[in-house]
C-alpha cells in the first residue's frame, strides 16, 4: 500500500491537491488532518461571518521601503533583506531607527472600523525576525528600539476596543535566528533546528499568553524542506495553540503531514481550519467550485506584489477601489474571506492611497455590507454581470457589469423561483420570467454609478408546477 500510495502522492498536483481517496484506500497518518470537514463551532462561525479583514505588514523593512544603498528594488519590500543580500547583523541595525512617532493605535483602529473590516491580521514577526512585541526569547524586538513600548499590545487593545477581532501572522522562517535551517541534512542541522523549534514554541506560547484575545494564527514561512521534514511539529503547534486558546483558528499553511504534504494531507483532507493558498489570486467562479467544500481565506495586495511599505508604488499597477471591492465580493461569493493588505510607513502613518482606499471601501460597505457579512456561496450559476452571495433565504446580486440589454439574467436551480427583486434601498426592480428557471431582472432606472446590490426574494418550494413542457424530441 505504501509504495502504491507514494506513487499516488507523487502524482498528486501541487500542494493544493485535495484528491480524496476512497475511504478504504486512506493511509494511516499521525500528523494529518485532525478533523474532517468544516468546523461549525461559534468561533469558526464568527471567523466565517467576518468575511472582510485587513492585513497589516509592518516591520523594519518599512524604514528602507524597498531601497538599499541607493538602489530601489522592485520586488516585495518586506523581502528587501533578501533582494539586497543584507547580512542579518547589518539589517538589524535598522532597529536603532525604529521609532514610529506618528503611530496612534486608536487612529489605526478607527481607520479599520471605517473601512468595515471585522478583523485585522498583524505581522507579529515577519521573515526578518523583528518582533513587534517584547519577546523575552530574542533581542530582536521592539523593546530594544527607541520606541521601546509593546506595539503589538497597543494594537490588540485598540482594535479589540473597536470590536475588531485580531489575528496574528507569524513567520516560522526567521532569517535572523542562527538556528534557522532551510533544510536539515547533518546532525549539526538537526541539533540547531531542534533548538529553533523550541525557540518558536516559546514565542508562540508567549503570544498566546500575553494576548489571549487573539482569534487566529496565520502561519507563513513554512514551505522549506526543514519544516516539511517536521510535520509532527506543525501538528503539535496546532494542538498546543488550540489547548491554550480554545476556539482559536489556524491556517492550513502551517501544516505538513507525515510525508511533508502541505495544506491538504496525504489522504486529501484539509489540515488546519481554513485553506490559505489564495494569495494575490482567486479561484475561478466556474472551474474551481471545489473550494466551496471547505473554508478558505484569500489575501491580496493593492499594488501587484507589495506587502510591506515600498516608497515607489509607480513600479507596478495599483488596484482601484472598485478592483479591490470586486475581489472581496468574488471571494465571499465562493464561500471565502478576503484580507486586504496595508503596509504602514515607518513613522506609523499610512500612505494616502491606503487611507483613500479604506474610506472608499468603507463607504460602499456601509450601504451594501449586508451582501458581505455573514454571507456565503449561493450555489447558483455564475453570470457575467457579477456575483451572487447568500445568507439563509436571501440571495444578493452584486452587479459590477451592466449589459446593453438592460436586463440581468438570473438562472435559478431547479425548483427555485424568484418572487421579487429590490435594490437595497428597497426600490423594487421588475422581474420577468423568460424560461424555466430563467428570469430577466431589470437594471435600476437611475444608473447607480458604482457596483450595486439587488436583493432577491426566492421560493424554493419543492414540486413547483413546471408550466414549460419540453417538446418531445
Ligand atoms: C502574505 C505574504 O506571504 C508570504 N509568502 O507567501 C507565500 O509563500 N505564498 C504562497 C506560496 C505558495 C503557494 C501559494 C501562496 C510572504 O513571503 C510575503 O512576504 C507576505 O507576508
Amino acid at each position: 500500500t505504501f509504495i502504491l500510495f507514494s506513487l499516488l502522492a507523487a502524482g498528486a498536483s501541487a500542494q493544493h491537491s485535495h484528491k480524496l481517496l476512497p475511504a478504504e484506500q486512506e493511509i494511516p497518518l499521525n500528523y494529518g488532518a485532525d478533523r474532517l470537514g468544516k468546523r461549525y463551532d461559534a468561533d469558526m462561525q464568527k471567523f466565517r461571518d467576518n468575511r472582510l479583514g485587513a492585513f497589516i505588514h509592518w516591520g523594519l523593512y518599512a524604514i528602507p521601503g524597498g531601497e538599499w544603498n541607493g538602489k530601489v528594488y522592485p520586488g516585495a519590500a518586506e523581502w528587501l533583506k533578501s533582494w539586497a543580500k543584507v547580512p542579518s547583523g547589518e539589517w538589524l541595525e535598522l532597529m536603532k531607527q525604529w521609532n514610529p512617532t506618528k503611530f496612534d493605535a486608536r487612529k489605526w483602529a478607527k481607520m479599520a472600523k471605517e473601512m468595515g473590516v471585522r478583523y485585522v491580521k498583524i505581522t507579529t514577526k515577519h521573515h526578518e525576525g523583528f518582533c513587534l512585541w517584547p519577546s523575552k526569547y530574542t533581542e530582536n524586538t521592539v523593546a530594544n528600539t527607541p520606541y521601546k513600548k509593546d506595539l503589538l499590545g497597543e494594537m490588540v487593545k485598540a482594535y479589540n476596543d473597536e470590536g475588531i477581532d485580531v489575528h496574528f501572522y507569524f513567520s516560522v522562517m526567521d532569517w535572523s535566528h542562527p538556528d534557522w535551517r532551510y533544510d536539515v541534512k547533518t546532525p549539526e542541522d538537526s541539533a540547531a533546528f531542534s533548538r529553533f523549534l523550541t525557540f518558536t514554541d516559546n514565542q508562540l506560547k508567549e503570544l498566546a499568553t500575553l494576548y489571549p484575545t487573539v482569534k487566529d494564527f496565520w502561519f507563513d514561512g513554512t514551505w522549506d524542506a526543514s519544516i516539511k521534514k517536521n510535520g509532527w511539529w506543525t501538528s503539535h503547534v496546532e494542538r498546543m495553540l488550540k489547548e491554550m486558546l480554545p476556539g482559536v483558528t489556524i491556517n492550513s499553511r502551517l501544516r505538513a503531514d507525515d510525508y511533508g504534504k502541505r495544506h491538504f494531507d496525504s489522504n486529501g483532507h484539509l489540515m488546519g481550519d481554513y485553506e490559505s493558498g489564495y494569495e494575490r489570486r482567486l479561484p475561478d467562479p466556474v472551474k474551481d467550485l471545489k473550494v466551496t467544500r471547505w473554508d478558505w481565506e484569500a489575501c491580496m495586495t493593492v499594488p501587484e506584489n507589495q506587502w510591506g511599505y515600498h516608497k515607489d508604488w509607480s513600479l507596478s499597477y495599483v488596484k482601484t477601489p472598485v478592483e479591490v471591492l470586486e475581489r472581496i465580493v468574488h471571494a465571499v461569493s465562493m464561500g471565502g474571506n478576503m484580507v486586504v493588505n496595508f503596509g504602514p510607513q515607518a513613522d506609523g502613518d499610512f500612505r494616502s492611497e491606503e487611507k483613500e482606499l479604506a474610506k472608499s471601501i468603507g463607504a460602499w460597505m456601509k450601504k451594501n455590507g449586508q451582501c458581505i457579512y455573514g454571507c456565503d456561496y449561493a450555489g447558483w450559476e455564475k453570470q457575467p454581470w457579477g456575483y451572487y452571495t447568500r445568507k439563509g433565504s436571501d440571495v444578493y446580486m452584486v452587479v459590477f457589469n451592466c449589459p446593453y440589454s438592460k436586463h440581468l439574467t438570473v438562472k435559478t436551480p431547479k425548483g427555485t423561483q424568484v418572487v421579487k427583486a429590490a435594490l437595497l434601498n428597497r426600490k423594487s426592480v421588475k422581474v420577468v420570467e423568460t424560461a424555466r428557471n430563467e428570469y430577466n431582472v431589470d437594471m435600476p432606472a437611475q444608473e447607480p454609478g458604482e457596483p450595486f446590490v439587488i436583493k432577491l426574494q426566492i421560493k424554493e418550494a419543492a414540486g413547483v408546477v413546471d408550466k414549460y413542457r419540453d417538446a418531445l424530441t
